[in-house]
């Protein structure tokens, strides 16, 4: 059998993730944690470029792995314009929605880049699986009661997708038959109703609403918000950072950190004990928002992410919600193996990869 040896690349908020595969073994994994200070040079995320590429390679370079036995390279997938999930082929068009952030800012924004940069000097293909601008929503979920401002799906695809076809297999069920609130907890928080294996409603994790974050602000009072936006105060960038970077946790406790909430906590800080029982309490209201999506058929609610390795956030939240359904917790994720997955499969000629439109054609 032909080996495959694929670099996987996953850029998020607080963090860069890294693998190395052989067909579906790791061989080599490894995360970067950014620090806020780390980051805050950078005055936008496409400016991070250089900088986590050279973390990467950097490291794959000490670590003694050759790349020029790569077969593939393959990045997560950024702010695109909404597309359906798969594996697609990097190509130009896609490149300048990734730069020129379509939909945003966020890290994810550089897998593409990144993978494209590395396989162009190697000659081979690179790749991004199951972006974060996935969109299965329903109709009905578009609604927000602005026909300007439609709602949006933008969330944690890849692991949101991979998790729950883990947690359908552990309940003896197929994915694409199975009933689940999946929700990621990292950098950003989103909780999706699959139904069926689409996702047909979801919270925009990352400027839209929901749960407000170790670092986004989730949902806010409309009328205030465009209140601040118009007081003379806040330039949009100050005001979009509030909502992405500088919002949640960032902006109570002056950390993303929630490791060293609980540090806090522990030495008997009452505000950082309010606050991330706070995050907790609107995620639980969340996952009992897409109870209701799901009409009450709930096979189970799945916990994923950084914040799912917290003993005592995980019990904050499930006291509230066990009641609707069991709760199966995935606390990481699975970004590194989707990634490695949807590329083999295009590898091994399972898949075709998919070709992300030039819209401007
Ligand atoms: N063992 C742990 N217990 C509690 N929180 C944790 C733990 N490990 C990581 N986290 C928290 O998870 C969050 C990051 O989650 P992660 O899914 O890695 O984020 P992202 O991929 O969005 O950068 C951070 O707030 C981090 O402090
Ligand atoms: C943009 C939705 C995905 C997201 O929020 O990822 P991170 O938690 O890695 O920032």
């Amino acid at each position: 059998m032909k080996i495959h040896r694929i670099l996987v690349i996953n850029p998020g908020s607080t963090s860069t993730k890294i693998g190395v595969f052989e067909n579906d073994r790791v061989v080599f994994e490894k995360t970067f944690r950014h620090s806020v200070e780390e980051l805050s040079e950078f005055h936008q995320i496409i400016d991070q470029y250089d900088f986590r590429k050279n973390v990467i390679l950097e490291e794959l370079d000490r670590e003694g792995i050759n790349i020029s036995k790569l077969s593939a390279v393959c990045g997560r997938g950024g702010l695109l314009r909404p597309i359906e999930g798969g594996t697609y082929e990097v190509n130009g068009a896609m490149l300048e929605d990734l730069r020129n952030g379509y939909n945003g800012e966020h890290a994810s924004n550089l897998g593409g880049i990144i993978a494209n940069e590395i396989a162009k000097g190697l000659n081979i293909s690179a790749y991004i699986v199951d972006p974060v601008v996935v969109d299965e929503l329903q109709d009905l979920a578009r609604m927000s009661g602005v026909p300007e401002i439609p709602r949006k799906s933008i969330f944690h695809a890849l692991n949101q997708k991979a998790v729950a076809r883990r947690a359908a297999y552990d309940l003896g069920q197929r994915y694409n038959e199975s009933r689940l609130i999946v929700t990621h907890m990292g950098g950003g928080i989103t909780v999706g109703a699959h139904a069926g294996g689409s996702v047909i409603d979801v919270n925009n994790g990352l400027h839209g609403d929901g749960p407000f974050s170790p670092e986004r602000a989730g949902t806010v009072p409309a009328g205030d918000l465009v209140s601040l936006c118009f007081s003379g105060q806040y330039y949009r960038a100050e005001m979009m950072k509030k909502l992405v970077g500088q919002g949640g946790l960032m902006a109570y406790l002056d950390t993303n950190d929630a490791l060293e909430v609980e540090r806090m906590i522990e030495h008997g800080d009452k505000k950082a004990k309010l606050i991330y029982e706070a995050m907790a309490y609107q995620i639980a209201k969340e996952i009992g928002s897409m109870s209701a999506v799901l009409e009450g058929k709930v096979n189970a609610i799945v916990l994923t992410g950084g914040l799912a390795y917290g003993k005592n956030f995980i019990a904050e939240i499930s006291k509230r919600i066990s009641w609707i359904a069991d709760v199966l917790v995935y606390p990481g994720e699975n970004e590194l193996e989707a990634l490695n997955e949807g590329t083999l499969r295009v590898l091994n000629k399972e898949e075709l990869p998919k070709h992300y439109p030039n819209f401007a054609e």
